[in-house]
Protein backbone atom coordinates (compact mmCIF):
# COMPACT_ATOMS: atom_id res chain seq x y z
CA UNK A 1 0.00 0.00 0.00
CA UNK A 2 1.53 3.14 -1.33
CA UNK A 3 1.72 6.68 1.02
CA UNK A 4 -1.98 7.92 0.46
CA UNK A 5 -3.78 5.42 0.71
CA UNK A 6 -2.34 4.05 3.63
CA UNK A 7 -3.34 7.25 5.19
CA UNK A 8 -7.03 7.04 4.05
CA UNK A 9 -7.14 3.22 5.14
CA UNK A 10 -5.93 5.07 8.31
CA UNK A 11 -8.38 7.28 8.74
CA UNK A 12 -10.94 5.20 7.86
CA UNK A 13 -9.92 2.79 10.47
CA UNK A 14 -9.59 5.24 13.20
CA UNK A 15 -13.05 6.34 12.15
CA UNK A 16 -14.64 2.83 12.34
CA UNK A 17 -12.82 1.89 15.80
CA UNK A 18 -13.91 5.33 16.81
CA UNK A 19 -17.68 4.89 15.86
CA UNK A 20 -17.27 1.05 17.58
CA UNK A 21 -16.45 2.36 20.61
CA UNK A 22 -18.75 5.34 20.82
CA UNK A 23 -21.98 2.72 19.75
CA UNK A 24 -20.52 0.19 22.72
CA UNK A 25 -20.24 3.03 25.00
CA UNK A 26 -23.34 4.08 24.32
CA UNK A 27 -25.00 0.60 25.07
CA UNK A 28 -23.16 0.18 28.19
CA UNK A 29 -24.54 3.91 29.17
CA UNK A 30 -28.46 2.89 28.39
CA UNK A 31 -28.07 -0.70 30.17
CA UNK A 32 -26.55 0.99 33.36
CA UNK A 33 -28.82 3.68 33.48
CA UNK A 34 -31.23 1.26 32.82
CA UNK A 35 -30.48 -1.16 35.59
CA UNK A 36 -29.46 1.51 38.07
CA UNK A 37 -32.51 3.93 37.29
CA UNK A 38 -35.33 2.71 35.16
CA UNK A 39 -34.87 -1.69 36.36
CA UNK A 40 -37.72 -2.56 38.58
CA UNK A 41 -35.51 -3.39 41.19
CA UNK A 42 -33.88 -0.07 40.88
CA UNK A 43 -35.18 1.19 44.33
CA UNK A 44 -33.81 -2.19 46.07
CA UNK A 45 -30.71 -1.07 48.07
CA UNK A 46 -27.41 -3.01 47.22
CA UNK A 47 -23.62 -2.66 45.98
CA UNK A 48 -23.79 -0.68 42.34
CA UNK A 49 -21.86 -3.43 40.93
CA UNK A 50 -24.04 -6.49 41.83
CA UNK A 51 -27.21 -4.44 40.31
CA UNK A 52 -25.18 -4.38 36.67
CA UNK A 53 -23.46 -7.69 36.64
CA UNK A 54 -24.40 -11.27 37.38
CA UNK A 55 -20.06 -11.86 37.41
CA UNK A 56 -20.51 -9.94 40.89
CA UNK A 57 -22.27 -12.93 42.98
CA UNK A 58 -20.07 -15.65 40.27
CA UNK A 59 -16.85 -13.96 41.42
CA UNK A 60 -17.29 -14.70 44.90
CA UNK A 61 -18.79 -17.98 44.58
CA UNK A 62 -16.64 -19.35 41.57
CA UNK A 63 -13.72 -17.27 41.07
CA UNK A 64 -12.51 -16.57 44.92
CA UNK A 65 -14.37 -19.94 45.77
CA UNK A 66 -17.39 -20.01 48.03
CA UNK A 67 -16.96 -16.70 50.20
CA UNK A 68 -20.17 -15.02 48.57
CA UNK A 69 -22.01 -16.03 51.60
CA UNK A 70 -19.24 -13.86 53.81
CA UNK A 71 -19.89 -10.86 51.31
CA UNK A 72 -23.63 -11.06 51.88
CA UNK A 73 -23.50 -10.83 55.66
CA UNK A 74 -21.65 -7.42 55.35
CA UNK A 75 -24.24 -6.58 52.89
CA UNK A 76 -27.35 -7.27 55.12
CA UNK A 77 -25.47 -5.32 57.62
CA UNK A 78 -25.08 -2.80 56.08
CA UNK A 79 -28.30 -3.26 54.08
CA UNK A 80 -31.29 -4.57 55.87
CA UNK A 81 -32.89 -7.83 55.54
CA UNK A 82 -33.58 -7.70 52.15
CA UNK A 83 -30.76 -6.45 49.30
CA UNK A 84 -30.29 -6.33 45.78
CA UNK A 85 -27.46 -8.98 44.95
CA UNK A 86 -27.72 -8.70 40.92
CA UNK A 87 -29.25 -7.45 37.75
CA UNK A 88 -32.47 -9.25 38.34
CA UNK A 89 -31.48 -10.72 41.86
CA UNK A 90 -32.55 -9.84 45.48
CA UNK A 91 -31.75 -11.76 48.54
CA UNK A 92 -34.06 -11.91 51.82
CA UNK A 93 -32.29 -12.53 55.31
CA UNK A 94 -35.81 -12.55 57.49
CA UNK A 95 -36.52 -16.09 58.38
CA UNK A 96 -40.49 -15.29 58.67
CA UNK A 97 -40.26 -15.26 54.37
CA UNK A 98 -39.26 -19.16 54.05
CA UNK A 99 -42.94 -19.93 53.44
CA UNK A 100 -43.79 -17.72 51.17
CA UNK A 101 -40.64 -18.59 48.55
CA UNK A 102 -40.42 -22.36 49.53
CA UNK A 103 -43.80 -23.87 48.34
CA UNK A 104 -45.50 -25.85 45.93
CA UNK A 105 -47.37 -23.40 43.89
CA UNK A 106 -46.94 -23.86 40.35
CA UNK A 107 -46.27 -20.09 39.92
CA UNK A 108 -42.58 -20.71 41.88
CA UNK A 109 -39.69 -21.84 39.61
CA UNK A 110 -36.19 -22.03 39.68
CA UNK A 111 -33.59 -20.01 37.78
CA UNK A 112 -32.09 -21.31 34.44
CA UNK A 113 -29.00 -23.15 35.81
CA UNK A 114 -26.31 -24.49 32.86
CA UNK A 115 -27.14 -27.92 34.62
CA UNK A 116 -30.28 -29.83 33.58
CA UNK A 117 -31.03 -32.41 35.98
CA UNK A 118 -34.06 -32.78 37.84
CA UNK A 119 -32.41 -30.30 40.87
CA UNK A 120 -31.89 -27.36 38.66
CA UNK A 121 -34.85 -27.92 36.21
CA UNK A 122 -36.61 -24.23 35.70
CA UNK A 123 -40.21 -25.10 35.24
CA UNK A 124 -42.93 -26.54 37.88
CA UNK A 125 -43.96 -29.06 35.75
CA UNK A 126 -41.16 -30.45 34.08
CA UNK A 127 -39.94 -31.13 37.79
CA UNK A 128 -42.37 -32.72 38.55
CA UNK A 129 -42.73 -35.31 36.08
CA UNK A 130 -38.88 -35.51 36.00
CA UNK A 131 -39.29 -36.28 40.10
CA UNK A 132 -42.19 -38.10 40.19
CA UNK A 133 -41.06 -41.47 39.41
CA UNK A 134 -38.74 -41.34 42.12
CA UNK A 135 -40.85 -40.20 44.95
CA UNK A 136 -42.59 -43.65 45.69
CA UNK A 137 -38.78 -45.00 46.28
CA UNK A 138 -38.13 -42.41 49.35
CA UNK A 139 -41.54 -42.24 51.12
CA UNK A 140 -41.37 -43.11 54.60
CA UNK A 141 -42.42 -46.69 54.31
CA UNK A 142 -40.13 -47.25 51.16
CA UNK A 143 -37.34 -46.41 53.56
CA UNK A 144 -39.05 -48.81 56.58
CA UNK A 145 -38.14 -51.34 54.00
CA UNK A 146 -34.67 -50.55 53.07
CA UNK A 147 -33.63 -50.52 56.77
CA UNK A 148 -32.06 -54.17 56.89
CA UNK A 149 -29.96 -52.83 54.44
CA UNK A 150 -28.89 -49.70 56.40
CA UNK A 151 -28.49 -52.02 59.55
CA UNK A 152 -25.93 -54.05 57.31
CA UNK A 153 -23.77 -51.61 56.27
CA UNK A 154 -24.26 -50.01 60.05
CA UNK A 155 -22.44 -53.15 61.24
CA UNK A 156 -20.00 -53.17 58.27
CA UNK A 157 -19.28 -49.57 59.84
CA UNK A 158 -18.72 -51.55 63.25
CA UNK A 159 -16.64 -54.08 62.75
CA UNK A 160 -14.28 -51.37 61.24
CA UNK A 161 -14.21 -49.71 64.57
CA UNK A 162 -13.40 -53.10 66.26
CA UNK A 163 -10.31 -53.17 64.00
CA UNK A 164 -9.83 -49.63 65.15
CA UNK A 165 -9.93 -50.67 68.87
CA UNK A 166 -7.74 -53.34 68.25
CA UNK A 167 -4.94 -51.64 66.05
CA UNK A 168 -5.43 -48.50 68.32
CA UNK A 169 -5.45 -46.39 65.30
CA UNK A 170 -7.78 -43.28 64.86
CA UNK A 171 -10.51 -43.82 62.56
CA UNK A 172 -11.58 -41.19 60.40
CA UNK A 173 -15.47 -40.86 61.32
CA UNK A 174 -15.68 -37.87 58.20
CA UNK A 175 -14.49 -40.53 55.93
CA UNK A 176 -16.33 -43.44 57.63
CA UNK A 177 -19.44 -42.47 57.68
CA UNK A 178 -19.58 -41.01 54.51
CA UNK A 179 -18.37 -44.08 53.02
CA UNK A 180 -21.32 -45.88 54.74
CA UNK A 181 -24.01 -43.71 53.60
CA UNK A 182 -22.79 -43.87 49.68
CA UNK A 183 -22.80 -47.96 49.49
CA UNK A 184 -26.59 -47.32 51.10
CA UNK A 185 -27.29 -45.09 48.47
CA UNK A 186 -25.31 -46.85 45.68
CA UNK A 187 -26.99 -50.50 47.11
CA UNK A 188 -30.46 -48.51 46.92
CA UNK A 189 -29.81 -47.25 43.16
CA UNK A 190 -27.83 -49.78 41.18
CA UNK A 191 -28.81 -53.34 44.03
CA UNK A 192 -25.08 -53.91 44.01
CA UNK A 193 -23.62 -50.68 46.44
CA UNK A 194 -19.88 -49.86 45.71
CA UNK A 195 -18.86 -51.02 49.24
CA UNK A 196 -16.48 -48.40 50.43
CA UNK A 197 -16.94 -49.92 54.08
CA UNK A 198 -14.64 -52.98 52.72
CA UNK A 199 -11.94 -50.97 51.27
CA UNK A 200 -10.98 -47.99 53.68
CA UNK A 201 -8.26 -46.73 51.16
CA UNK A 202 -10.46 -46.61 48.66
CA UNK A 203 -13.30 -44.60 51.10
CA UNK A 204 -10.88 -42.36 51.60
CA UNK A 205 -10.08 -41.51 48.09
CA UNK A 206 -13.53 -41.23 46.82
CA UNK A 207 -14.29 -38.64 49.70
CA UNK A 208 -10.86 -36.61 48.86
CA UNK A 209 -11.87 -36.60 45.17
CA UNK A 210 -15.60 -35.78 46.03
CA UNK A 211 -14.55 -32.48 48.59
CA UNK A 212 -12.33 -31.50 45.45
CA UNK A 213 -15.01 -31.68 43.31
CA UNK A 214 -17.36 -29.93 45.57
CA UNK A 215 -14.77 -27.02 45.23
CA UNK A 216 -15.45 -26.22 41.38
CA UNK A 217 -19.55 -26.62 41.85
CA UNK A 218 -20.46 -23.10 41.15
CA UNK A 219 -18.18 -23.72 37.73
CA UNK A 220 -20.48 -26.08 36.66
CA UNK A 221 -24.02 -25.17 37.46
CA UNK A 222 -23.32 -21.48 36.33
CA UNK A 223 -20.85 -21.14 34.18
CA UNK A 224 -21.95 -22.67 30.47
CA UNK A 225 -18.62 -23.61 29.09
CA UNK A 226 -17.49 -25.41 32.12
CA UNK A 227 -21.07 -27.15 32.29
CA UNK A 228 -20.33 -28.41 28.78
CA UNK A 229 -17.44 -29.95 29.76
CA UNK A 230 -19.36 -31.76 32.71
CA UNK A 231 -22.56 -32.40 30.31
CA UNK A 232 -19.36 -34.57 27.81
CA UNK A 233 -18.12 -35.95 30.76
CA UNK A 234 -21.50 -38.08 31.06
CA UNK A 235 -21.93 -38.77 27.74
CA UNK A 236 -18.49 -40.48 27.72
CA UNK A 237 -18.80 -44.40 27.84
CA UNK A 238 -17.58 -45.76 30.55
CA UNK A 239 -14.14 -47.68 29.03
CA UNK A 240 -12.81 -43.85 28.01
CA UNK A 241 -13.43 -42.54 31.45
CA UNK A 242 -10.12 -42.02 33.75
CA UNK A 243 -10.23 -44.94 36.69
CA UNK A 244 -9.66 -42.30 39.07
CA UNK A 245 -11.39 -43.64 42.27
CA UNK A 246 -14.71 -41.18 43.06
CA UNK A 247 -15.09 -40.45 39.23
CA UNK A 248 -14.53 -44.24 38.07
CA UNK A 249 -17.65 -44.71 40.57
CA UNK A 250 -19.81 -41.49 39.91
CA UNK A 251 -19.46 -42.21 36.12
CA UNK A 252 -18.05 -45.04 35.21
CA UNK A 253 -19.76 -47.93 37.80
CA UNK A 254 -23.09 -45.88 37.38
CA UNK A 255 -23.06 -46.57 33.82
CA UNK A 256 -21.90 -50.05 34.03
CA UNK A 257 -24.58 -50.74 36.60
CA UNK A 258 -27.17 -48.94 34.60
CA UNK A 259 -26.43 -50.77 31.45
CA UNK A 260 -26.36 -54.46 33.30
CA UNK A 261 -29.87 -53.64 34.90
CA UNK A 262 -31.14 -52.97 31.39
CA UNK A 263 -30.16 -56.47 30.62
CA UNK A 264 -32.40 -57.64 33.83
CA UNK A 265 -28.65 -58.43 35.99
CA UNK A 266 -28.83 -56.29 39.77
CA UNK A 267 -25.60 -56.13 41.49
CA UNK A 268 -22.78 -55.79 38.78
CA UNK A 269 -20.79 -53.37 41.28
CA UNK A 270 -20.59 -54.71 44.28
CA UNK A 271 -22.08 -58.33 43.51
CA UNK A 272 -24.63 -58.57 46.14
CA UNK A 273 -28.03 -60.03 45.41
CA UNK A 274 -30.58 -57.49 46.90
CA UNK A 275 -33.76 -57.77 48.94
CA UNK A 276 -34.87 -54.56 48.79
CA UNK A 277 -36.42 -52.67 45.53
CA UNK A 278 -33.53 -51.11 43.15
CA UNK A 279 -34.67 -47.25 42.23
CA UNK A 280 -33.35 -47.80 38.74
CA UNK A 281 -34.18 -51.45 37.69
CA UNK A 282 -38.34 -49.87 38.87
CA UNK A 283 -37.69 -46.84 36.78
CA UNK A 284 -36.39 -49.12 33.15
CA UNK A 285 -39.75 -50.90 34.14
CA UNK A 286 -41.55 -48.13 35.11
CA UNK A 287 -44.49 -47.46 31.56
CA UNK A 288 -45.06 -44.16 32.88
CA UNK A 289 -41.79 -42.95 32.88
CA UNK A 290 -41.01 -41.73 29.30
CA UNK A 291 -38.23 -42.99 27.25
CA UNK A 292 -36.19 -40.19 27.51
CA UNK A 293 -35.85 -40.14 31.01
CA UNK A 294 -34.57 -44.06 30.45
CA UNK A 295 -31.68 -43.21 28.55
CA UNK A 296 -28.47 -44.02 29.70
CA UNK A 297 -27.40 -40.10 29.65
CA UNK A 298 -30.90 -39.52 31.51
CA UNK A 299 -30.02 -42.48 34.13
CA UNK A 300 -26.36 -41.36 34.93
CA UNK A 301 -27.17 -37.81 35.53
CA UNK A 302 -29.64 -39.07 38.25
CA UNK A 303 -27.76 -41.37 39.15
CA UNK A 304 -24.98 -38.67 40.04
CA UNK A 305 -27.66 -36.53 42.10
CA UNK A 306 -28.81 -38.89 43.94
CA UNK A 307 -25.73 -40.50 45.11
CA UNK A 308 -24.28 -37.07 45.70
CA UNK A 309 -26.92 -35.43 47.61
CA UNK A 310 -27.22 -38.88 49.12
CA UNK A 311 -23.93 -39.23 50.93
CA UNK A 312 -22.25 -35.96 51.38
CA UNK A 313 -25.16 -34.22 53.42
CA UNK A 314 -25.69 -37.24 55.74
CA UNK A 315 -22.40 -37.79 56.37
CA UNK A 316 -21.37 -34.55 57.07
CA UNK A 317 -24.45 -34.41 59.54
CA UNK A 318 -23.44 -37.54 61.33
CA UNK A 319 -19.74 -36.18 61.89
CA UNK A 320 -20.59 -32.90 63.13
CA UNK A 321 -23.42 -34.99 65.68
CA UNK A 322 -20.05 -37.53 66.63
CA UNK A 323 -17.72 -34.32 67.19
CA UNK A 324 -19.84 -32.28 69.34
CA UNK A 325 -21.17 -35.18 71.34
CA UNK A 326 -17.34 -35.70 72.54
CA UNK A 327 -16.85 -32.41 72.56
CA UNK A 328 -19.33 -31.85 75.50
CA UNK A 329 -19.08 -34.42 78.32
CA UNK A 330 -22.61 -33.31 79.76
CA UNK A 331 -24.19 -33.91 76.53
CA UNK A 332 -22.31 -37.00 75.89
CA UNK A 333 -23.38 -38.27 79.30
CA UNK A 334 -27.40 -37.28 78.85
CA UNK A 335 -27.06 -39.28 75.57
CA UNK A 336 -25.82 -42.40 76.79
CA UNK A 337 -28.12 -42.62 79.90
CA UNK A 338 -30.67 -42.45 77.39
CA UNK A 339 -29.50 -44.77 74.67
CA UNK A 340 -28.62 -47.53 77.29
CA UNK A 341 -31.71 -47.49 79.02
CA UNK A 342 -33.82 -48.23 76.23
CA UNK A 343 -31.15 -50.21 74.17
CA UNK A 344 -29.80 -52.67 77.39
CA UNK A 345 -28.37 -55.23 74.87
CA UNK A 346 -25.53 -52.91 73.13
CA UNK A 347 -25.25 -55.42 70.16
CA UNK A 348 -29.00 -55.23 69.09
CA UNK A 349 -30.10 -51.87 66.60
CA UNK A 350 -33.62 -50.92 67.07
CA UNK A 351 -36.27 -49.73 64.56
CA UNK A 352 -36.20 -46.15 63.08
CA UNK A 353 -39.35 -45.54 64.53
CA UNK A 354 -38.55 -46.96 67.78
CA UNK A 355 -35.40 -44.68 68.02
CA UNK A 356 -36.74 -41.59 66.65
CA UNK A 357 -38.86 -41.47 69.97
CA UNK A 358 -35.81 -41.23 72.25
CA UNK A 359 -36.17 -37.45 72.48
CA UNK A 360 -32.72 -36.61 73.38
CA UNK A 361 -31.09 -38.76 70.54
CA UNK A 362 -33.61 -37.24 68.20
CA UNK A 363 -32.45 -33.50 69.63
CA UNK A 364 -28.98 -33.96 69.29
CA UNK A 365 -29.58 -34.83 65.46
CA UNK A 366 -31.57 -31.81 65.26
CA UNK A 367 -28.57 -29.66 66.46
CA UNK A 368 -26.52 -31.63 64.59
CA UNK A 369 -28.90 -30.91 61.04
CA UNK A 370 -29.06 -27.41 62.10
CA UNK A 371 -25.26 -26.86 62.85
CA UNK A 372 -24.18 -28.47 59.81
CA UNK A 373 -26.56 -26.97 57.70
CA UNK A 374 -25.58 -29.43 54.96
CA UNK A 375 -26.40 -27.31 52.05
CA UNK A 376 -24.93 -23.89 52.32
CA UNK A 377 -25.83 -22.39 48.89
CA UNK A 378 -28.15 -19.68 48.36
CA UNK A 379 -31.89 -21.06 46.98
CA UNK A 380 -33.22 -19.27 44.72
CA UNK A 381 -37.10 -19.17 43.03
CA UNK A 382 -38.74 -17.32 40.96
CA UNK A 383 -42.86 -16.18 41.19
CA UNK A 384 -43.41 -16.06 37.45
CA UNK A 385 -47.16 -14.93 37.70
CA UNK A 386 -47.56 -13.07 41.02
CA UNK A 387 -45.85 -10.12 42.65
CA UNK A 388 -44.49 -10.90 46.51
CA UNK A 389 -44.53 -8.83 49.07
CA UNK A 390 -42.29 -8.59 51.46
CA UNK A 391 -42.73 -5.77 54.18
CA UNK A 392 -42.91 -2.17 52.22
CA UNK A 393 -40.98 -3.81 49.29
CA UNK A 394 -42.51 -5.03 46.43
CA UNK A 395 -41.09 -7.82 44.27
CA UNK A 396 -42.40 -7.73 40.44
CA UNK A 397 -43.14 -11.31 39.03
CA UNK A 398 -39.77 -12.78 37.26
CA UNK A 399 -37.40 -11.54 39.87
CA UNK A 400 -35.05 -13.92 41.06
CA UNK A 401 -35.68 -14.22 44.86
CA UNK A 402 -32.99 -15.98 47.18
CA UNK A 403 -32.56 -17.08 50.79
CA UNK A 404 -29.40 -19.05 52.34
CA UNK A 405 -29.82 -21.52 55.43
CA UNK A 406 -27.69 -20.26 57.74
CA UNK A 407 -29.76 -16.59 57.75
CA UNK A 408 -31.57 -18.94 59.22
CA UNK A 409 -30.04 -21.82 61.10
CA UNK A 410 -27.97 -20.05 63.03
CA UNK A 411 -30.39 -16.99 63.34
CA UNK A 412 -29.78 -15.53 67.04
CA UNK A 413 -33.69 -14.58 67.21
CA UNK A 414 -34.76 -18.23 66.87
CA UNK A 415 -31.31 -20.41 67.97
CA UNK A 416 -29.85 -18.13 70.53
CA UNK A 417 -26.05 -18.48 70.89
CA UNK A 418 -25.87 -20.03 67.56
CA UNK A 419 -22.41 -21.36 66.95
CA UNK A 420 -23.42 -23.52 70.48
CA UNK A 421 -24.20 -27.27 69.86
CA UNK A 422 -27.07 -27.38 72.23
CA UNK A 423 -29.67 -30.08 72.18
CA UNK A 424 -31.81 -28.58 75.16
CA UNK A 425 -33.43 -25.66 72.81
CA UNK A 426 -34.96 -28.63 70.60
CA UNK A 427 -36.83 -29.83 74.29
CA UNK A 428 -38.21 -26.71 75.42
CA UNK A 429 -41.76 -26.79 72.98
CA UNK A 430 -40.67 -23.53 71.63
CA UNK A 431 -42.67 -24.19 68.38
CA UNK A 432 -40.24 -21.29 66.17
CA UNK A 433 -37.27 -23.49 66.71
CA UNK A 434 -38.89 -26.35 65.07
CA UNK A 435 -40.41 -24.44 62.82
CA UNK A 436 -37.31 -22.63 61.23
CA UNK A 437 -35.67 -26.02 61.12
CA UNK A 438 -35.33 -25.68 56.99
CA UNK A 439 -32.57 -27.67 56.47
CA UNK A 440 -34.00 -30.31 54.09
CA UNK A 441 -36.15 -26.74 52.33
CA UNK A 442 -39.50 -26.52 52.28
CA UNK A 443 -42.76 -27.18 49.29
CA UNK A 444 -41.98 -28.41 45.58
CA UNK A 445 -38.29 -28.81 45.31
CA UNK A 446 -37.71 -30.28 49.10
CA UNK A 447 -35.39 -32.71 49.76
CA UNK A 448 -36.74 -36.29 48.08
CA UNK A 449 -34.27 -38.30 50.41
CA UNK A 450 -35.67 -36.75 53.68
CA UNK A 451 -37.01 -39.79 55.08
CA UNK A 452 -33.66 -41.13 54.17
CA UNK A 453 -31.41 -39.35 55.60
CA UNK A 454 -33.25 -39.05 59.41
CA UNK A 455 -33.19 -43.40 59.05
CA UNK A 456 -29.65 -43.19 58.27
CA UNK A 457 -28.81 -40.78 61.20
CA UNK A 458 -30.98 -42.73 63.57
CA UNK A 459 -29.80 -45.97 62.98
CA UNK A 460 -26.03 -45.69 62.70
CA UNK A 461 -26.01 -42.86 65.45
CA UNK A 462 -27.53 -44.83 68.33
CA UNK A 463 -25.69 -48.13 66.90
CA UNK A 464 -22.15 -46.57 67.43
CA UNK A 465 -22.82 -44.50 70.30
CA UNK A 466 -24.52 -47.40 72.67
CA UNK A 467 -21.31 -49.55 71.52
CA UNK A 468 -18.68 -47.44 71.45
CA UNK A 469 -16.32 -45.33 73.98
CA UNK A 470 -14.80 -43.01 71.39
CA UNK A 471 -12.93 -40.19 71.98
CA UNK A 472 -11.85 -37.06 69.90
CA UNK A 473 -7.97 -37.56 68.12
CA UNK A 474 -6.14 -34.13 67.01
CA UNK A 475 -9.67 -33.24 66.04
CA UNK A 476 -11.10 -29.40 66.70
CA UNK A 477 -13.83 -27.36 65.17
CA UNK A 478 -11.83 -26.12 62.42
CA UNK A 479 -12.75 -29.79 60.97
CA UNK A 480 -16.12 -29.10 60.78
CA UNK A 481 -17.48 -25.40 61.53
CA UNK A 482 -18.99 -24.72 57.99
CA UNK A 483 -16.77 -21.92 56.60
CA UNK A 484 -16.50 -22.56 52.58
CA UNK A 485 -19.71 -22.40 50.43
CA UNK A 486 -19.36 -25.45 48.42
CA UNK A 487 -23.56 -25.63 47.90
CA UNK A 488 -22.53 -28.41 50.82
CA UNK A 489 -20.35 -26.07 53.47
CA UNK A 490 -16.88 -27.46 53.65
CA UNK A 491 -14.65 -26.77 57.14
CA UNK A 492 -11.27 -25.14 56.75
CA UNK A 493 -9.53 -28.14 57.70
CA UNK A 494 -9.92 -30.97 55.20
CA UNK A 495 -8.58 -33.62 57.65
CA UNK A 496 -12.08 -34.41 58.94
CA UNK A 497 -13.17 -35.86 62.76
CA UNK A 498 -10.48 -38.29 64.09
CA UNK A 499 -11.13 -40.41 66.80
CA UNK A 500 -9.24 -43.12 68.91
CA UNK A 501 -11.77 -46.29 70.06
CA UNK A 502 -11.20 -46.73 73.54
CA UNK A 503 -14.00 -49.42 74.02
CA UNK A 504 -16.55 -51.76 72.68
CA UNK A 505 -19.97 -52.28 75.18
C1 LIG B 1 -29.14 -34.35 56.39
C2 LIG B 1 -29.33 -34.74 55.16
C3 LIG B 1 -29.88 -33.92 54.01
C4 LIG B 1 -30.21 -32.60 53.94
C5 LIG B 1 -30.16 -31.56 55.05
C6 LIG B 1 -30.65 -32.33 52.60
C7 LIG B 1 -31.06 -31.09 52.13
C8 LIG B 1 -31.55 -30.85 50.87
C9 LIG B 1 -31.97 -29.56 50.37
C10 LIG B 1 -31.91 -28.25 51.14
C11 LIG B 1 -32.42 -29.72 49.11
C12 LIG B 1 -32.96 -28.64 48.17
C13 LIG B 1 -31.84 -28.15 47.29
C14 LIG B 1 -32.27 -27.16 46.25
O1 LIG B 1 -33.33 -26.55 46.35
O2 LIG B 1 -31.50 -27.00 45.30
C15 LIG B 1 -32.26 -31.11 48.78
C16 LIG B 1 -32.60 -31.65 47.57
C17 LIG B 1 -32.40 -32.97 47.26
N1 LIG B 1 -31.94 -33.96 48.08
FE1 LIG B 1 -31.39 -33.78 50.01
N2 LIG B 1 -30.61 -33.49 51.89
C18 LIG B 1 -30.17 -34.49 52.72
C19 LIG B 1 -30.03 -35.82 52.41
C20 LIG B 1 -30.41 -36.41 51.22
C21 LIG B 1 -30.39 -37.81 50.94
C22 LIG B 1 -29.99 -38.93 51.92
C23 LIG B 1 -30.78 -37.97 49.65
C24 LIG B 1 -30.90 -39.29 48.96
C25 LIG B 1 -30.97 -39.52 47.73
C26 LIG B 1 -31.06 -36.64 49.10
C27 LIG B 1 -31.47 -36.36 47.81
C28 LIG B 1 -31.87 -35.12 47.36
C29 LIG B 1 -32.33 -34.86 46.00
C30 LIG B 1 -32.42 -35.87 44.87
C31 LIG B 1 -32.66 -33.51 45.94
C32 LIG B 1 -33.23 -32.75 44.74
C33 LIG B 1 -34.74 -32.71 44.90
C34 LIG B 1 -35.48 -32.01 43.79
O3 LIG B 1 -34.90 -31.18 43.09
O4 LIG B 1 -36.67 -32.28 43.63
N3 LIG B 1 -30.83 -35.72 50.09
N4 LIG B 1 -31.75 -31.78 49.86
Amino acid sequence: MNGPLLKLWETLGHHKLVSVAVALLSYLGCRVTYLLVFHPLAAFQGPRLAALTGWYTLYFDAIRGGVFLQKLERLHDRYGMIVRIGPNEIHIADPTFYDTLFNFKSSIEKPKYEMDTMQWTTSHELHRRRRKPYEGYFSRQAIQRLEPAIREKTEGLCRILVQAYKDSSPANLSVLYRALTVDVISEYCFGGGYNFLDNEDEAKAFVTFNTKALRTFYWFRDVKVTHWLMALIIKMPAWMLPRQPGFHELFSSAEISIRALRKGKAGQVGGNASRHAIIFEGILQADDVPPKEKTIGALKDMSVLLTGAGFETTGNALSVAHFHVLSNPTIHAKLTEELVSHIPDPQSQLSWSTLEKLPYLKAVLQEAVRMSMVVMARQSRINRRDVMRYEDYVIPPGTIVSMSHPFILYNADVYPEPHTFNPDRWLCGDEKVTKNLVAFSRGSRSCIGIHLAWAEMFIVFATVMRRFHTELFDTTRKEVDPKTDAFVPLPESDKGVRVLVRGEE
